[in-house]
């Protein structure tokens, strides 16, 4: 084992799984210091100047105290692009990717206006610009913090959303209208919080993450009564959802009259989107 890998080893044994160790000695050796894959794979032997060396001890130690490697490093992928992350805004989620391919596939031929509440990153709302270039897309936070993140990401990615200071609880429409509404909203109650990994809980924006246990769909049913004013007749509303309330949801959206609400699993078979017709 080269001299490096064996020390990142020995800083975090006992602090995650070996998988995961290996992991993050790959992304350390081949993103932090360009080393090259295939000498990697190799075993050749990795050599690190003092700074180099003092550079990685400072990410073990944030490694060490549950930072995610994606913080530390400032960036993460995201339907094929880099995202710049700090943690002001949720990391971005594979099973968010499903929710903005579903969108892409189902509303690929129009110049739709789509608005995305809750930005984070941008992520969705950057993804959907990218890559349905005739629609005009809006998106909504309420954190001062992730707006800067989101906006950073939007010029950095070359598409222009427009993103605003809106907190969704308290809004009041004012005529405007969109032919798709998309959210992955805060949708972890407080219960669930023991299942949580430290590094989600330590590290993540609680504002990105948790309800009220008394109220767990509190987000989405303002989002789905604002719909109801702000969608065009057949406007499409879209939601990424807590596994545990697929049915809740679905019920939800069709007591406030939109119809055709579906429900679609994720790739690991747990409900995951919710959507509907106005
Ligand atoms: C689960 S995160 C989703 C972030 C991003 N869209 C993604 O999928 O990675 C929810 C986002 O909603 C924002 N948020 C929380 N409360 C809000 C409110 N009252 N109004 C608007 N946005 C809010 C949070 O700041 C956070 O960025």
């Amino acid at each position: 084992m080269h001299a490096v890998e064996l020390h990142i080893k020995q800083a975090l044994t006992g602090i995650y799984p070996e998988s995961e160790i290996k992991g993050f000695t790959k992304i350390i050796f081949t993103e932090v210091f360009h080393f090259n894959m295939l000498d990697y794979y190799m075993g050749k032997d990795i050599n690190l100047s003092a700074n180099e060396a003092e550079q990685l001890d400072e990410i073990l130690a944030r490694l060490q105290k549950n930072e995610p490697i994606q913080y530390i490093l400032g960036y993460t992928e995201f339907y094929g692009m880099t995202f710049c992350v700090t943690p002001a805004v949720l990391i971005p989620r594979p099973e968010t990717a499903e929710l903005v391919s579903l969108i892409i596939k189902e509303n690929v031929d129009c110049s739709a206006k789509i608005l995305d509440i809750g930005a984070g990153s941008g992520c969705i709302a950057i993804s959907l610009a990218k890559n349905l270039p005739q629609a005009k897309v809006s998106s909504w936070d309420v954190s001062d913090e992730a707006l800067k993140v989101a906006r950073e990401n939007n010029e950095k990615l070359g598409v222009s959303v427009t993103f605003s200071k809106v907190d969704v609880l308290g809004y009041k429409p004012f005529g405007e209208k969109f032919n798709v509404i998309v959210s992955n909203p805060p949708y972890i109650t407080n219960a669930e919080k023991a299942d949580m990994e430290n590094n989600v809980l330590d590290w993540e924006p609680s504002l990105a993450l948790f309800v009220p246990d008394e109220d767990p769909l509190l987000f989405y049913r303002k989002i789905a009564e604002l719909g109801l004013d702000m969608l065009t007749p057949g406007g499409k509303i879209y939601f990424e959802i807590n596994q545990a309330f697929g049915k809740e949801m679905a019920d939800l959206l069709l007591s406030l009259g939109y119809c055709d609400a579906k429900i679609i699993k994720d790739l690991s078979g747990r409900d995951r989107i919710v959507k509907a017709l106005r």
